[in-house]
This record gives C-alpha cells, structure tokens and sequence, in this order.
C-alpha cells in the first residue's frame, strides 16, 4: 500500500492511499480520515459512498465531513466508485462503467474481470483497514449519495450484522425500476432480473429490512428525484414497520450544498449507533 497524502485536518489525519486490488484487478484509490484519538486505539468507522461520476476525493473534499467525525471520534473511508485505469473496460457515458461501478460484482462481459466493487466495498477493504489502520472492525456504520447511497443501503440490508446503522443522502432507491438501474444492472449482471434484486433497496426491504436505525434524506428540488424514487422505498418502509427516518428536505437538489447541509445530522445519527450498546 502506498500513501498519497496525508494532511493534519481536526486534529486528525485526512489520509489518501492506493493499493493492489485483487477483488478489482487493478490499482484503488481511497480516502481514510482519523480522528486523534486513533493514536490511542481501534475507533469506530463511518463508510460513505460516493455517486456517478466521482472518485474518492469528491466527498472527502466536499462534504464536510471530517470536523461532525472528529468531534465524534468517528473514522471516515471514502473508496472510489469504481476500477480504473487504462486496462480497465468504460464507456461513454457517464453512467457506465468507470466512476459507475453500481457497487455490483459484474458478471457479464467487457465489465466482469474488474468491476467487482461489491467484492471491494464489503471483503477486501474492510479487512486491509482493520490490518493496516486503527479502525475497529466491530462498530461500523454505512452513508452515501446517490448511486452511493444504492450501495450503503444494499450492502447493510445484505450484510446483516456489518453496519449497526445505515444513512443515505438522495439515493437510487428503486433501481429495477429507473433508467439509473436498469441500464447498469442488465449491463454488469446480464438480462436476467432475478440477479438484481439483492441490489435494489425497496426490493430488499420488502424482502428483509435492515436490523437497526436507518436515516434518509433527499431534496425536494432534487433534479434527479423521478430516477432516485425516494417515494419507493418509503411506501416499502412503512409496508414492512422498518425503524427509518425517511425526510425530503425542502428546495434542496442533488449537490454537495445539499449533502454538506445534512452531514452534521448523518454523523450524530451513525455516532448513537457506534456508541451504543
Ligand atoms: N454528470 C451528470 C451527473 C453527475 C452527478 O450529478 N453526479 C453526482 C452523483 S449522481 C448519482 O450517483 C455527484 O456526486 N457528482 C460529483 C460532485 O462532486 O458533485 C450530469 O451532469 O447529468
């Protein structure tokens, strides 16, 4: 592994790191942020994931994260969105292929050699951030926007027991159903619809809940919001009794003003969950 960066940043290490991917089959960049009480020992950590478009360092740069963890003791990761790198299959559109990585493990061809962020998000970066940092792998919690919050809320609904809470800032809520889905799904996974389900929120909701708190939020200008389908996973919300949060928040759209906005509340929300019992 090697260190990009490092840059003192409330009284923590805002970090940047790149390293071989054997889930991705090519070099991945990330972003950690450790509060200072990491000098002292494991702390716990909040993932976010990022959406179309963006590599590491958008939400590192623009969310306004860092200083909500720091009073919280809280570490951040932000992994890219996808593999990249010249051997590494992309397309023309913005919304496929590289910095789209759908938080799939794609199985279909030019993607499946190295779009396997599903892989990298939930097996190999967790276990080389427990080995190399002083994270502590038994208090974490997961956010994201967008495309990122499609991943934080598939991953905790699919990995029951990994995150004691899960948050999302405008997430692709219904995938199946969006033209921000279909596309990428029948794309990485192929045309048969059964393989998509376990990456479609609302679907996993009716089917399976999440085992803890869960806090979304999304604009009411959102210029995205008929492809996000926040109204979706609310209405599969409240059919399954889920515990949830679930706000659209009015005249905000789908920008980093929106996401930093409504960090402080993400970060408090995650803390009472890593803190508690
Ligand atoms: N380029 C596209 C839209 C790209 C975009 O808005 N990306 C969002 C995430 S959208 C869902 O996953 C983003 O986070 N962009 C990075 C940023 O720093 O704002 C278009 O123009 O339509």
């Amino acid at each position: 592994m090697e260190t990009l960066s490092e840059n003192t940043c409330f009284g923590g290490v805002q970090g940047v790191y790149r390293h071989a991917s054997s889930a991705c089959q090519c070099d991945m960049t990330f972003g950690l942020f450790l509060p200072a009480e990491a000098k002292d020992g494991p702390v716990p950590v909040l993932w976010y994931l990022s959406g179309l478009t963006c590599t590491h360092e958008n939400a590192m740069t623009k969310a306004g994260a860092q200083g909500w963890a720091a009073e919280q003791g809280i570490a951040l990761v932000f992994p890219d969105t996808s593999p990249r790198g010249e051997g590494v299959a992309d397309h023309e559109d913005y919304d496929l292929g590289q910095g789209a990585g759908f938080y799939v493990n794609a199985t279909q061809a030019p993607w499946a050699p190295h779009f396997n962020m599903w892989d990298y998000v939930a097996e190999e970066l967790p276990a080389l951030l427990v080995e190399r940092f002083a994270i502590d792998g038994d208090r974490q919690a997961i956010t994201g926007h967008s495309m990122g919050g499609h991943g934080a809320l598939t991953l905790a609904m699919n990995l029951p027991g990994r995150f004691r809470s899960v948050s999302a800032f405008a997430p692709i809520s219904n995938p199946t159903a969006s033209d921000w889905g279909r596309k990428q799904l029948s794309a990485y996974l192929g045309d048969d619809e059964a393989a998509w389900a376990k990456h479609d929120a609302s679907l996993l909701m009716k089917e399976k809940g999440f085992d803890g708190p869960i806090l979304i939020d999304t604009g009411t200008n959102d210029q995205f919001i008929d492809l996000l389908r926040p109204e979706a996973l609310a209405h599969a919300t409240a059919e399954r009794r889920q515990q949830a949060t679930n706000r659209l928040q009015p005249g905000y759209d789908h920008s980093y003003f929106f996401v930093s906005t409504f960090m402080e509340d993400h970060v408090t929300f995650h803390a009472e969950a890593l803190y508690g019992d």
